[in-house]
């Protein structure tokens, strides 16, 4: 699979980041570091904090205390459209689509940010390239998708800025099993195009199988943190914080 991209180089690094809602800190003092062309996993229970971090990363929420910086720039500070710019594209959480909008008209929605038409429609045609089901029904409603075709869209139109790093926001939410496997294989593939991924989500075991590395989060701090094979292999970890999941 080809996304067309450039190697990806650039680490993003959260150094000992504060932020949260109103007067409560959600994150209070969380540190990470994505590779680049890595694959790296933030796990965590319902209302760890994982939302909070993404939306952080992406400046929705304001940096309170520490640094947030993608190469060498600041995130901090900085919206949203500037940060997509930059290379920092997102994948929201489940397959979420526009349902009354075609599979083309989803992708342009993807592509708004490009002021060049024509990179625009190159790109759709990268997608149909790495999806082909995508191509075939490209004047289909998103509505009308299964569960599978709609996650294939949702992750194409997060590449359609043509990202150096992806982040994808619980992208096995709400999926039946079978769904969910095509969703690892696909962020499978996208790792060997050498796309940096930041991939947070709850499903534990194929999480810690596609990611290189990982942290654990829990009640906004860093609770564990490591290498996914050592992760995997601990036994404390598990009882802790997966629970029932593994
Ligand atoms: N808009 C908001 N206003 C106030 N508090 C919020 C808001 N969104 C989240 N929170 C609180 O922040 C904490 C962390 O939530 P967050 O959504 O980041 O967790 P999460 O790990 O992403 O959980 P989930 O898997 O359920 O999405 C929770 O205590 C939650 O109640």
């Amino acid at each position: 699979m080809s996304t067309a991209g450039k190697a990806a180089s650039r680490h993003l690094s959260v150094s000992q980041v504060t932020s949260g809602y109103d007067r409560a800190d959600v994150l209070k003092g969380v540190s990470i570091e994505v590779r680049p062309g890595a694959v790296t996993c933030i796990l965590g229970a319902n209302g760890a904090g994982k939302s909070t971090l993404i939306r952080t990363i992406l400046g929705l929420n304001r940096v309170r205390s520490g640094t947030i910086t993608f190469g060498d720039a600041s995130l901090s500070g900085m919206p949203t459209h500037r940060i997509v710019a930059l290379g920092i594209g997102v994948v929201p959480e489940g397959n979420r689509v526009l349902p009354r909008m075609t599979i083309e008209e989803n992708l342009q929605v993807g592509g708004l940010l490009d002021p060049y038409p024509r990179r625009v429609a190159d790109r759709m045609e990268a997608m149909f390239a790495v999806f082909p089901r995508l191509k075939e029904r490209r004047a289909q409603l998103a509505g009308t998708l299964s569960g599978g075709e709609r996650s294939m869209l949702s992750i194409a139109r997060g590449l359609m800025t043509d990202p150096e790093l992806v982040v994808f926001d619980e992208p096995s939410l709400g999926l039946s099993p079978l769904f969910v496997s095509e969703v690892f294989g696909i962020v499978r593939r996208l790792k060997e195009t050498g796309l940096t991924i930041l991939l947070v989500e709850q499903n534990v075991r194929q999480t810690l199988d596609v990611a290189d590395h990982g942290y654990v989060l829990a009640q906004g701090r860093v609770v564990a943190s490591g290498e996914t094979r050592v992760l995997r292999e601990d036994a404390e970890l598990h009882k802790a914080y997966f629970g029932v999941h593994h």
